[in-house]
């Protein structure tokens, strides 16, 4: 049986004169979790924009879970199961945690009662349930990020795009937020998730992507790739 949630087929996307994406190919398993990194500039986030629908490829096709989704809107991309969460995260504020996680459901067409139900679930299965009457300001940076995350999941996606849910956050933290990561997996969620923190990238990831200049440069294993001469050139050796 096929088991490709996602297929990417060699999209391109040029902004004016620069080539932010050119020519990439990816497929994601049901339950795999894939960590794109790259230097600034590689383009991650047009990549990723391209498969939340936020970007058209100027060429190339995007599948999603059999459908060929490349000419559809966000909205729709998200009907049909592609979640995401952003770099800056913005809770509603002078709402609740909860409030925060029925939004999204509401949206959906929910009833009031179904949501409170649904979103007060999603935060215990997610063991972050204690938060839920806190106000969405009062949050720490981990805190919100997780919060971020629970309110992606609250439509039940298929796929979970993940922007940097690790930046800002210290070692301690970073510790404490990575089994989180494969906990939203073990729910049967795939994840493709943007980090510039590899070693952090690589202890959660099956498979990791490298980007460099809009192509990709290595793809694999985790210590395959970090051991890769070409990725060390053109990325990890330029770290410190
Ligand atoms: N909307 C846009 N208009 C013009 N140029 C853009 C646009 N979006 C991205 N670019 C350019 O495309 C290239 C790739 O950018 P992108 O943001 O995708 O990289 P990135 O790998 O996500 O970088 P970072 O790690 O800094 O977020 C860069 O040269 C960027 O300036």
């Amino acid at each position: 049986m096929d088991n490709t949630l996602l297929k990417v087929d060699n999209v391109s996307k040029r902004f004016g004169g620069v080539q932010a994406v050119g020519g990439v190919s990816l497929e994601l398993e049901h339950g795999e979790i894939i960590g794109l990194i790259g230097a600034n500039g590689a383009g991650k986030t047009s990549f990723f924009n391209l498969i939340s629908g936020m970007h058209f490829p100027d060429s190339g096709t995007v599948e999603f879970d059999g459908d060929d989704i490349t000419r559809l809107d966000t909205a729709s991309r998200a009907r049909c199961g592609i979640g995401r969460t952003f770099q800056v995260v913005r809770p509603f504020k002078g709402m609740t945690v909860a409030e925060n996680v029925m939004v999204p459901l509401l949206v959906n067409d929910a009833s009031v009662k179904t949501a409170r139900k649904r979103a007060a679930e999603l935060l215990e299965e997610l063991s972050i349930g204690g938060l839920a009457r806190k106000p969405a300001e009062s949050l720490t940076l981990a805190q919100r990020k997780r919060v971020e995350v629970a309110r992606a999941l609250a439509t039940g996606p298929k796929l979970l795009l993940l922007d940097e849910v690790l930046a800002g956050l210290n070692s301690r933290e970073v510790i404490d937020v990575l089994p989180f990561v494969a906990k939203v997996r073990d729910r049967g969620v795939s994840i493709l998730m943007i980090e510039h923190l590899v070693s952090a990238v690589m202890e959660v990831s099956d498979r990791i992507l490298v980007l460099d200049h809009g192509v990709v440069i290595s793809e694999g294993l985790p210590n395959e790739v970090v051991n890769d001469p070409k990725v060390i050139a053109a990325y990890l050796g330029k770290e410190d």
